[in-house]
């Protein structure tokens, strides 16, 4: 039964039925692939003869093994260019849109489907990637899924999956100068754990979220599924709206105006029952930065590293298996710690808005010697309009790189890698050991603001002495 949130509205307007296993088969109606969890799921549909029910409910990109340099295809890497012929290959045989390099389209999954307007309030989405999450910033209820999981969705749409319980995450005032809405999500995950999450959709509520761009919001979903929660949302409102209008896919003329309508009755009522509300005040948050191997293992930017004593006894190991690999000292600043690299990108912050703040701190400034810094957009439609504001010309002045866009070193499926023990401070969102492609490489996680500040210092830097 309906409990008047979003999520359980969402849920029974797309419950197919339920299956034996007490599960429900929910209705997906957005599919986003890209080429690393797709090949293996053709596959298997081909094994067994089946279409894809249907193709114009699925969207398809390329973003984690495109090089964001020399793009020439072949690409130099066999495995690259294998995985980019492959799904070249599947989007043409069942019919499916692929945005392709060089389409002017093209750009990491959660940052096109956005920019596009085919991400809408009140959708259900999957894709074969953890961070889809990120879709639910439009009140959409969106999973991440794996490989067995994509293939149910080409062959019939729906998806077998146990309903969630939600936590209603609550964020109220106005952040401080300085603070953002990666420190926002970076607070939350570090106060609840990231397992806090586990077994439920968070939605986001409060003034805070209210006072955000759908791009903030966004940064805040996209990291629910780093707290453990398999989706985050917030409810659709005039923010969202206005994003939305004249978008590619959105409905214009009289469908927009019924839509509005029709999402403004998704929202979670006044009434909602949830199963658990938390109440952060924003004042409350710092810039935040992480300091050890999960994206939980954050502190304010003006606390010292937290020693064994103080970290709960259940975080002890996870936190002693960090400061080994980490290397930063247990009871001190980690401002001024020395940094290599900073990359500026991702689908957590290599949007317009981000690169327009990390021109901000940029401009006038120039990166630190020995520091190597570049920035990444998340796709070729956000390059191209940071190139149209001359946002390019300001970073390559400060001497950072200016790229082509794809998922970069966040992941590293691709040329750009950390070497060795590298430090990078990133605007990414995983922090685990190697993620940056090095075994040793360590990563942490900041706003693009902080990894600016870093770039142009050389070291952990509180990006509120630069303001
Ligand atoms: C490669 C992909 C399956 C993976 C994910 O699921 O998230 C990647 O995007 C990541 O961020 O680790
Ligand atoms: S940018 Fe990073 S987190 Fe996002 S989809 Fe790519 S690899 Fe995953």
């Amino acid at each position: 039964m309906s409990k008047g949130t979003l999520f359980d509205k969402v849920w029974d307007l797309h419950t197919v039925g339920i299956l034996p296993s007490g599960q429900t088969q929910l209705f997906i109606g957005l599919h986003l692939i890209h080429e690393v969890t797709s090949p293996q799921a053709f596959a298997m549909l081909k094994e067994r003869g089946l279409a894809v029910m249907f193709p114009e409910r699925t969207v398809a990109t390329v973003d984690h093994i495109v090089p964001t340099e020399d793009q020439s295809r072949p690409f130099a890497d066999g495995m690259a260019e294998a995985m980019m012929q492959e799904l070249e290959k599947n989007t043409q045989a069942h019919g499916i849109r692929f945005y392709n390099v060089g389409s002017g389209s093209q750009g990491i999954v959660h940052v096109i489907a956005p920019e596009q307007g085919l991400t809408q309030p009140g959708m259900t989405i999957a894709c074969g990637d953890s961070h889809t999450s990120t879709h639910g910033a439009f009140g959409a209820i969106a999973f991440g899924i794996g490989t067995s999981q994509v293939r149910d969705v080409l062959a019939s749409q729906t998806l077998a999956l146990a309903k969630l319980k939600v936590r209603k995450i609550e964020v109220n005032g106005t952040l401080q100068p300085g603070v953002y809405a990666k420190d926002v999500i970076l607070h939350i995950i570090r106060t609840l754990g990231v397992k806090g999450g586990v077994g439920y959709a968070y939605e986001f509520a409060g003034t805070t979220f209210e006072q955000m761009g759908m791009e903030e919001r966004m940064t805040v979903c996209n990291m629910s599924i780093e707290g453990g929660a398999r989706c985050g949302y917030v409810n659709p409102d005039q923010v969202t709206y206005e994003y939305l209008q004249g978008c590619d896919f959105a409905p214009n003329g009289e469908a927009w105006d019924s839509a509005i309508a029709w999402w403004n009755n998704l929202r979670s009522d006044a009434n909602a029952v949830y199963d658990d509300v938390i109440v952060f005040d924003a004042a409350s948050i710092a810039p935040t930065v992480t300091w050890g191997i999960t994206p939980g293992q954050g502190i304010g930017i003006d606390e010292p590293v937290p020693t064994a004593d103080i970290i709960p006894e259940e975080e002890r190991a996870i936190a002693e298996e960090a400061y080994q690999y980490m290397n930063l000292e247990p009871g001190h600043s980690i401002q001024g710690t020395k940094v290599d690299v900073c990359f500026v990108g991702s689908c957590t912050n290599g949007r317009i808005s981000d690169l327009r703040e990390a021109a901000n701190f940029a401009q006038g400034r120039h990166v630190a010697k020995g520091v190597k810094a570049f920035i990444v957009p998340g796709s070729e439609r956000v390059k191209k309009q940071a190139e149209a504001e001359g946002l390019d010309q300001i970073f390559l002045s400060a001497g950072f790189e200016w790229r082509e866009a794809g998922c970069s070193m966040c992941l590293a499926m691709n040329p750009d890698k950390l070497e060795g023990r590298q430090l990078s401070a990133s605007s990414s969102n995983r922090n685990f050991k190697g993620r940056q492609g090095s075994s040793s490489g360590r990563t942490l996680l900041m706003s693009p603001a902080m990894v600016v500040a870093a770039a142009v210092t050389g070291q952990v830097t509180d990006v509120r002495e630069l303001i």
